[in-house]
């Protein structure tokens, strides 16, 4: 039996990875935790029956307590709770599906509990990717990709030596805004930005792939999960969806591994690696597939791109602020407080204030993202 603890499971990947759970009988959800939908969460708890759950969000477990109080299962809030979760002793894997670098803390107790990580949050790697992969080494546990590109990678790499990369080819759709000029993205809006062309994804992450900081923040997860350079890794636009990534060896050979864009394949060979397992849901029909099309990426409008290259490059706490001032400029475009282009700005403007701290600890990391948002707020309160 793989016993599994899914953190976000209120949300896209995490209801997808229940679906998952649901379809393997050798699969038990021994722990859950979201941020406040109890609802979904009571009916997940009727289901599933794991024995510890966390509502991040205090009066929400407080609630959650009495609605569920005729099941065996404790209730945990906040950081504590979500740690408690990821420790779980009898869990063998911590699916981490929770949005945002609020996972770093939990995906690192995981580590030190020695559970294998099926890691779908990239912006835990982004920010600590100096500190997780090097501490995953050190306690003998497997980060398995859930991210589509990096799972992809990973399928292409089964069985090849890490040093015989030459490129990685991470595929991008180019989001709902593709082709589009700087002048023309002035006037779009949250519904526009929220119309992914092939996912059905949560909203921050959509919005990531309409500035293409989502494809930013992958360059860095790539580098990390897989060891390469950035100079290694190339953004190709493929707007289909339907080639996931390549690899390129240093013999010129180039691995992909396509499907239809649907995130139950990663999900499913995260928690059955190396094994591969039956799935329903729809297959690419070849003799219907006229074409596959390629362009380079437009780094000059889709800031979001570049801006990742450069503070991948820089290092040190770069990342983290890039990634701390997308979190929150996204979160108050999704609010309607500022416009599509404004996200650029707060990430720019939040780079060109941080002076570069290297090799930082969580401590640094958490203190430097709680100093990005003060500088971001700064911003509207003159
Ligand atoms: N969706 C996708 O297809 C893909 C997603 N990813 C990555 O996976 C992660 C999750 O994305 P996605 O599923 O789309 O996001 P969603 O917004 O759909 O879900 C986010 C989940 O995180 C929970 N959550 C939010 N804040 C907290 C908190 N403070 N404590 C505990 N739980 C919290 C939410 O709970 P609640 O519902 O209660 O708010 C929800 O369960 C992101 O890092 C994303 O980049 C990567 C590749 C593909
Ligand atoms: C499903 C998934 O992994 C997303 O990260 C998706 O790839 C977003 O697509 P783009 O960022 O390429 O639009
Ligand atoms: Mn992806």
């Amino acid at each position: 039996m793989k016993k599994i603890v899914v953190l976000g499971s209120t949300g896209s990947i995490g209801t997808q990875t229940l679906d998952v759970v649901r379809n393997n009988s050798d699969m038990e959800v021994v722990a859950l935790a979201a941020g406040s939908n109890i609802k979904l969460l009571e009916e997940q708890i009727r289901e599933f029956r794991p024995r510890m759950v966390c509502v991040f969000d205090e009066k929400k477990a407080k609630e959650l307590r009495i609605l569920v109080s005729d099941c065996d299962v404790t209730i945990t809030s906040g950081m504590e709770g979500l740690i408690e979760c990821s420790v779980t002793p009898e869990a063998d894997v911590v699916l981490t599906a929770i949005v945002g670098m609020i996972g770093i803390q939990p995906t690192i107790a995981a580590i030190k509990a020695k559970k294998d990580i099926a890691l779908a949050n990239k912006e835990t790697l982004v920010t600590a990717g100096h500190i997780i992969m090097p501490l995953a080494g050190e306690y003998n546990v497997k980060i398995l990709p859930v991210d589509s590109e990096h799972s992809a990678i990973f399928q292409a790499l089964n069985g090849e030596n890490y040093n015989r990369i030459s490129r990685i080819l991470l595929t991008a759709s180019g989001g709902p805004f593709r082709g589009m000029t700087t002048k023309q993205l002035e006037k779009v809006g949250l519904e526009d930005a929220l119309k992914h062309p092939n996912w059905s994804m949560g909203r921050k992450i959509t919005i990531d792939s309409a500035t293409m900081v989502n494809k930013g923040l992958e360059v860095i997860e790539a580098k990390w999960l897989f060891g390469v350079e950035f100079n290694q890794i190339e953004v190709v636009v493929q707007p289909k969806s339907i080639i996931h990534s390549m690899v390129e060896f240093v013999d010129g050979g180039v691995i992909a591994q396509l499907g239809t864009p649907d995130m139950k394949l990663p999900i499913q060979y995260a928690l059955t690696y190396p094994d591969r397992r039956g799935l329903g849901g729809e297959r690419l029909d070849f003799t219907t597939l006229s074409s596959i099309s390629f362009e380079a990426p437009d780094l000059d409008t889709f800031r979001g791109l570049s801006l990742a290259y450069e503070v991948g490059k820089m290092g040190g706490s770069m990342p983290t602020v890039f990634n701390a001032a997308n979190e929150r400029a996204v979160a108050k475009f999704l609010n309607r407080e500022i416009s599509f282009l404004e996200i650029y700005e707060i990430i720019e403007d939040a780079i060109q204030w941080h002076r570069k701290v290297d090799n930082p600890s969580v401590d640094a990391i958490l203190e430097i993202e709680a100093q990005t948002y003060e500088r971001i707020e700064s911003r509207f309160h003159v």
